[in-house]
């Protein structure tokens, strides 16, 4: 696909709606990691993912990166066609991710990682495609790269680290700078990876405050922000709705509270349930716990 093509005005999607996944499945082997999956995400949404371990989570969230092709289905940001695109390309359409282990340049500082962020932005917001790293950094360097890095920076209130080698940051903070790259690239979907996997209890909610108040300051743009996380203190308190995920299937699509307490989910997602459980789906060798 060239530069124009995408840059091609998108065709008008559902009003306040950003995302759709219509029928997406996805194999490897006998393993179906995506089974019919349907999903709607409105403009500005927080929505959850949860599901134990091998539920078919990053699955989905791979294929809307388009790390991966699904088998069948169709995938549409702002009403345009994306299933086929290359991760780049819908990185550059405006669906940015960050990723359980932060993907960052190690032996550059926070701010030169947010440059790299903010010269790779959404094409029709001006992000230029690198063309070697020198050509590249005398572009990043200039004053609105500098600045808009330097703003990102300000927004997670990581301005302290903005010169310190990456490799030398606590773990959280490193967290952060990755997803303000995901955020610097101006995404109309951000998808978080368990953000909070691997910070400590106490570390957990402040990392998710500064997220979502990063979030909140997007110039009058609606992001909207597709977290995978297996906690659900953190869940409830910042989602507005849940995808629940088991064996391949979405069990349920709705308001936290509703999703937490329906018997499926509580049997086969989140280990809370009591008694037998008669949720459904039936499926062998079931069993959640480690949502
Ligand atoms: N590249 C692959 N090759 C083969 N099987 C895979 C591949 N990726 C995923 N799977 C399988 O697909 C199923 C869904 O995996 P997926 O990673 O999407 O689950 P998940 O919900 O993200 O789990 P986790 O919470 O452990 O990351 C699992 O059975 C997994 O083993």
């Amino acid at each position: 696909m060239s530069e124009a093509d995408e840059q091609a005005p998108p065709v008008p999607a559902a009003a306040g709606t950003v995302l759709e996944a219509h029928g997406l499945q996805k194999r490897f082997g006998a393993v179906v990691a995506a089974s019919d999956i349907h999903v709607t995400v409105p403009t500005g949404a927080r929505l959850s993912l949860i599901g134990a371990n091998g539920a078919g989570k990053t699955t989905f969230v791979n294929m809307v990166t388009g790390y991966l092709k699904p088998d069948a289905g169709r995938i549409t940001l702002a009403g345009r066609d994306i299933t086929a695109l290359g991760p780049r390309q819908i990185t550059r359409l405006g669906v940015c991710r960050s990723f359980q282990i932060p993907q960052l340049c190690e032996p550059m500082t926070p701010l030169e990682n947010l440059l790299v962020a903010v010269g790779a932005g959404r094409s029709d917001h001006g992000g230029a495609a690198p063309r070697g790293l020198g050509a590249f950094f005398g572009a990043a360097r200039s004053g609105a790269a500098l600045a808009a890095a330097h703003a990102m920076l300000a927004r997670f209130e990581l301005q302290d680290y903005a010169d310190q080698p990456v490799n030398e940051l606590p773990g959280g903070v490193r967290k952060l700078i990755d997803i303000a790259m995901a955020l610097a690239r101006r995404p109309r979907v951000l998808l978080l990876d368990e953000p909070t996997s691997g910070v400590s209890t106490e570390e957990k909610f402040p990392l998710m405050d500064r997220v979502m108040a990063a979030l909140a300051g997007t110039d009058g743009e609606e992001v909207a922000v597709l977290f995978v996380e297996h906690d659900m203190d953190i869940v409830t308190r910042y989602a507005d709705r849940v995808l629940a995920f088991y064996a391949g299937e979405i069990i349920a699509d709705d308001a936290p509270d509703e999703v937490l307490s329906d018997p499926a989910v509580q049997k086969y997602v989140t280990g809370t349930a009591r008694g037998n459980g008669n949720g459904t789906p039936e499926r062998d060798g079931g069993g959640g716990g480690d949502a």
